[in-house]
């Protein structure tokens, strides 16, 4: 994926500069800043969740999100929650589960899940799309540190079996250590890329 941004908008207010950024599958970067410093705008822009801005997006690869929020189907239960959103067979749906270490607990709703395991199921759900490109906003915050140790290797170890690219965005430089991600940093006002 491809993006020549020219600038983005919110009202009169420039958030993003010129940017340019581009990811193959199987690279990982992340974008490191300070709250609002435009962040998950810009994950927003190359996600195509928000076609309001100047420049150019080439986005031929299948892309896959992972948010902060798990944002699962709450009135489905796991299995439901991988299938439904992916298209994928109960049978792969159930492999990906085992994966993510939430086999047996298919038949479960989200609210019956920790908040770890629903963002392990969200993770589930990524993959079992079969995404060039996995796009994460800030999926370890607010975990405990055990529980955010595991979720970042398990991340490592699927990335690394799929062959999937990331781009991660996070305030944490440990989190884009742990993830053997190349590390950019968004600064200034209105905000563009610098090299960490
Ligand atoms: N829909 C919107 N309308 C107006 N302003 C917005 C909108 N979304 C974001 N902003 C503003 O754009 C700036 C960048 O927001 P953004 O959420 O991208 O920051 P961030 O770096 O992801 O922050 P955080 O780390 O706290 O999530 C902030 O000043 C925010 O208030």
């Amino acid at each position: 994926m491809q993006l020549e941004l020219e600038g983005k908008q919110f009202g009169p207010r420039e958030v993003l500069g010129r940017i340019s950024l581009s990811v193959a599958k199987g690279e990982r970067l992340a974008i490191l800043g300070p709250s609002g410093i435009g962040k998950s705008t810009l994950l927003r822009i190359l996600a195509g969740l928000d076609p309001k801005f100047r420049g150019r997006l080439d986005a031929g690869d299948r892309l896959a999100l992972v948010f902060q929020e798990p944002v699962l189907l709450p009135w489905r239960d796991a299995l439901a929650n991988i299938t439904l959103p992916t298209g994928c067979d109960r049978l792969t749906a159930l492999d990906w589960l085992g994966q993510v270490g939430l086999a047996g607990h298919e038949n479960k709703f989200p609210r019956q899940l920790s908040l770890g395991q629903q963002r392990r199921l969200a993770l589930a759900r990524a993959f079992a799309a079969g995404p060039d490109i996995l796009l994460a906003d800030e999926p370890f915050a607010s975990l405990d540190p055990e529980t955010r140790e595991r979720m970042l290797a398990l991340t490592d170890a699927l990335l690394t079996r799929t062959g999937a690219g990331l781009v991660l965005v996070t305030h944490d430089p440990d989190e884009a250590a742990a993830l053997k991600a190349r590390t950019l940093r968004l600064q200034g006002n209105p905000a563009v890329l610098q090299n960490d």
